[in-house]
């Protein structure tokens, strides 16, 4: 258990495929919650940190929605991979050190290992959600399929054998993401509530 000055009341740890809307739906809630009760948490923030320094590139760019962060994305998950091999935590261990909000929402989980990490940190704290969303309406949203990227653990490692305790459809004609989001945020706005 790391040191830390408090416990998070609630952890909600998003996975979703690229373009699914992870970063939307987070931020949505932040909005909604408030970021002195809420905080977004991204397990890349750390990665891009380091990979930015030790290969000489520009933080802000690899951080940002544009090509710049796509043309070292498989290098970058290679990196890390070699990081994660060594230390499965390392990464989600960087991403929460400093966290003093109530509720964490933590954006971008790929790995089973991260979840797991989640899991036994903050057993009961804990709870995963799935962002969904077409082929179609990714690619409307400007992705592309990608050889070493969209086939490789990053994309594909929480498709199959997790019980997700929600599966959010982020797409034009499903349940607005207000309907949607409701028993989260109402989860999270109780967690609040007991801090
Ligand atoms: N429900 C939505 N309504 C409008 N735009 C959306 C919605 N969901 C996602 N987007 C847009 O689609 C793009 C990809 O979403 P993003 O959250 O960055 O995906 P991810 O983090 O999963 O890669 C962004 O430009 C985002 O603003
Ligand atoms: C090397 C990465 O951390 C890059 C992640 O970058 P983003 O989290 O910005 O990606 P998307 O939101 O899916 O576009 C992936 C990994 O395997 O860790």
């Amino acid at each position: 258990m790391e040191d830390r000055v408090s416990e998070p009341k609630l952890v909600l740890v998003f996975s979703g495929k690229r373009k699914s809307g992870k970063d939307y739906v987070t931020d949505l809630i932040q909005n909604r919650l408030g970021s002195d009760v809420c905080c977004v948490l991204r397990l890349s923030g750390p990665l891009k940190h380091q990979y930015a320094q030790e290969h000489g590139l520009d933080l802000d760019q690899l951080l940002g929605p544009g090509l710049y962060k796509e043309q070292y994305r498989a290098d970058m998950i290679r990196w890390g991979e070699t990081r994660r091999r060594q230390d499965p935590g390392f990464f989600c261990r960087l991403a929460t050190r400093g966290a003093q909000q109530p509720v964490w929402v933590v954006s971008d989980a790929r790995r089973l290992s991260d979840l797991q990490w989640f899991w036994s940190e903050f057993p009961r704290q804990t709870r995963s959600v799935r962002v969904q969303s077409s082929e179609t309406t990714r690619q409307q949203r400007g992705w592309s399929f990608t050889a070493g990227v969209d086939d490789a653990e990053s994309e594909c490692g929480l498709d199959s054998g997790i019980e997700f305790d929600w599966i959010i459809s982020n797409e034009a004609d499903a349940l607005s993401l207000e309907e949607q989001l409701q028993p989260i945020l109402k989860l999270a706005e109780e967690a609040a509530d007991n801090h």
